[in-house]
């Protein structure tokens, strides 16, 4: 049965919230469903919901409104103004104004008597060992004679690895969308296991949006210098302007130090570009010396402004295979069919150079060589596709003004920036998502004529917008 984990579910969540599909019709599709699974099993009866202060415990607010002629009681496990999330307060404020009985519990649990009791603890959100009240709660409910029900997880189990020191034994689990993969290796506390649809169409699943971004990108208050990435650029054999484009783009999006390894004979002419820009000079022969300088970077970005030439392919081999070189970005003249094992690599072919190298440039093509070069494919193109050979993306931000020269060296740069702290599938979907967000904002304000600089002066913009989306 294929599953979902609570981070990927997080993102998808966001994602569903951005693409229209509002949580609090996620959360009335769950509560709905649930109910569904208990009048399929029960004639009215009396029913105790044990509700935590988020989602999880919103969804059994939902829930109780379609237990028809159900007797049904809450104990909140808190203040209701502690409540966390408006759509769980929503719920919750609902069964107040509709007289329902509910109890908010401190930390002495009343005596009742039950027919059924839903756990509405914790779902997806648990973190750590349980907390009084809640593992209290715990021992009561598995205490009781009554008919057991989790909702989404029992309250205590891991909902990714499985793992519980004290887990609610439920004798139904009714979770939403995918199950969570612990859910299916521990049988015992999760007993029989439902699984709703909740009208989360499948495409989501796989397109990229605000979430993606909220996941990858980091900020950290207390940090040092170079602790949100620091990035080399190779590149710049014949042109000059877009290695400047690609550590421009780093620094836009999020990174603390680039350094911009150009020939001799147009360092000076990259470092005029802007004083942001660090120029060193490239010597593709001095390995030894480049092996060194990796040591103090998280990524390279290799192969912008490159006129593909074969001295520039043999350098690239030889540079995959240094010691230090643990996370690359490959564009243009740099993708490559051969990547040394311990490599994280991204490749940020467009159409063309994936067909120069790889061949026909379908979906299952792209997957195949994501597969046998261990690494993760970002095919840019109106929809962009972004694999590691068994899970894929789609990223449907941008227009038709991204074909001007140099966006994909903005691209490179998001992408390597992202990758400094994160894995590379995530990266590269955040980061064709910035990219196609930041040409939708100069759209917004220039219209179809802009170019790599206008894109490069709209990524921190476009980051900012997804940061602020709830
Ligand atoms: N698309 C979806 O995802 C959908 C998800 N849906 C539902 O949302 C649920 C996820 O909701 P969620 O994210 O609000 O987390 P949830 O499990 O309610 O817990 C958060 C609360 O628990 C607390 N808390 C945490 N650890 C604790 C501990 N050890 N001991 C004690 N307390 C602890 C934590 O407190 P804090 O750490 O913030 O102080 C916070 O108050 C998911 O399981 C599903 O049911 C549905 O609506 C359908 C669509
Ligand atoms: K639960």
């Amino acid at each position: 049965m294929e599953t979902i984990t609570s981070e990927e579910m997080a993102v998808l969540d966001i994602n569903c919230e951005y693409f229209g599909l509002s949580r609090l019709q996620l959360m009335e599709n769950a509560g709905r469903g649930l109910a569904e699974e208990i009048i399929k099993r029960f004639k009215p009866c009396k029913v105790v919901i044990f509700a935590g202060l988020g989602n999880n415990g919103g969804d059994a607010f939902v829930c109780a409104r379609f237990l028809r002629n159900f007797d049904v009681e809450v104990f909140l496990l808190g203040r209701s103004k502690d409540i966390k999330t408006e759509i769980a307060k929503r719920n919750f404020d609902i069964l107040k104004k509709a007289g329902y009985k509910i109890t908010e519990i401190r930390d002495k649990i009343p005596e009742f008597e039950a027919d059924i009791v839903i756990d509405g603890m914790l779902g997806t959100g648990v973190r750590g060992k349980l907390r009084g009240i809640y593992a209290k709660s715990v021992e009561v409910i598995n205490e009781s004679k009554a008919f057991k029900i989790a909702v989404d997880v029992p309250t205590g189990l891991n909902p990714d690895t499985g793992e519980f020191e004290l887990c609610v034994k439920a004798d139904l689990t009714v979770t939403f969308h995918k199950p969570k993969p612990g859910l299916l290796k521990a049988k015992d506390v999760v007993g029989e296991l439902v699984v709703k649809d909740i009208g989360i169409p499948k495409s989501f699943e796989n397109l990229a949006g605000v979430g993606d971004v909220k996941k990858v990108y980091k900020r950290f208050e207390s940090g040092h210098k170079g602790v949100h990435g620091r990035i080399a650029v190779i590149g710049g054999i014949g042109y000059t302007g877009a290695v400047a484009l690609t550590s421009l783009a780093c620094y836009y999006a999020g990174a603390d130090l680039v350094t911009t390894l150009v020939p001799k004979d147009i360092k000076n002419v990259v470092a005029s570009f802007s004083p942001n820009l660090i120029v060193r000079e490239l010597d593709l022969c001095d390995l030894s010396s480049l092996n060194e300088l990796m040591k103090k970077y998280h990524v390279a970005v290799l192969g912008m402004g490159v006129e593909r030439n074969d001295e520039f392919t043999d350098f690239v081999e030889e540079f995959l295979k240094l010691e230090n070189v643990k996370k690359v970005v490959l564009d243009a003249s740099a993708i490559t069919k051969d990547i040394p094992e311990g490599v994280e690599c991204i490749m940020t072919p467009h159409a063309g150079e994936f067909r120069k190298v790889f061949g026909e440039p379908t979906i299952e093509n792209v997957m195949k060589v994501a597969k046998e070069t261990n690494s993760v494919i970002l095919l840019k193109g109106r929809e962009d596709v972004i694999t590691d050979g068994e899970r894929v993306r789609f990223n449907r931000t941008g227009n038709a003004g991204m074909t001007v020269g140099g966006t994909g060296d903005v691209l490179a740069g998001v992408a390597g920036a992202f990758f400094a702290l994160n894995d590379a599938f995530w990266s590269a979907s955040a980061s064709a998502f910035v990219n196609g967000l930041a040409g939708d904002i100069c759209f917004e304000e220039k219209g179809y004529n802009f170019t790599a600089v206008d894109l490069l002066e709209k990524i921190p913009i476009a980051i900012k917008r997804c940061l602020e989306f709830v």
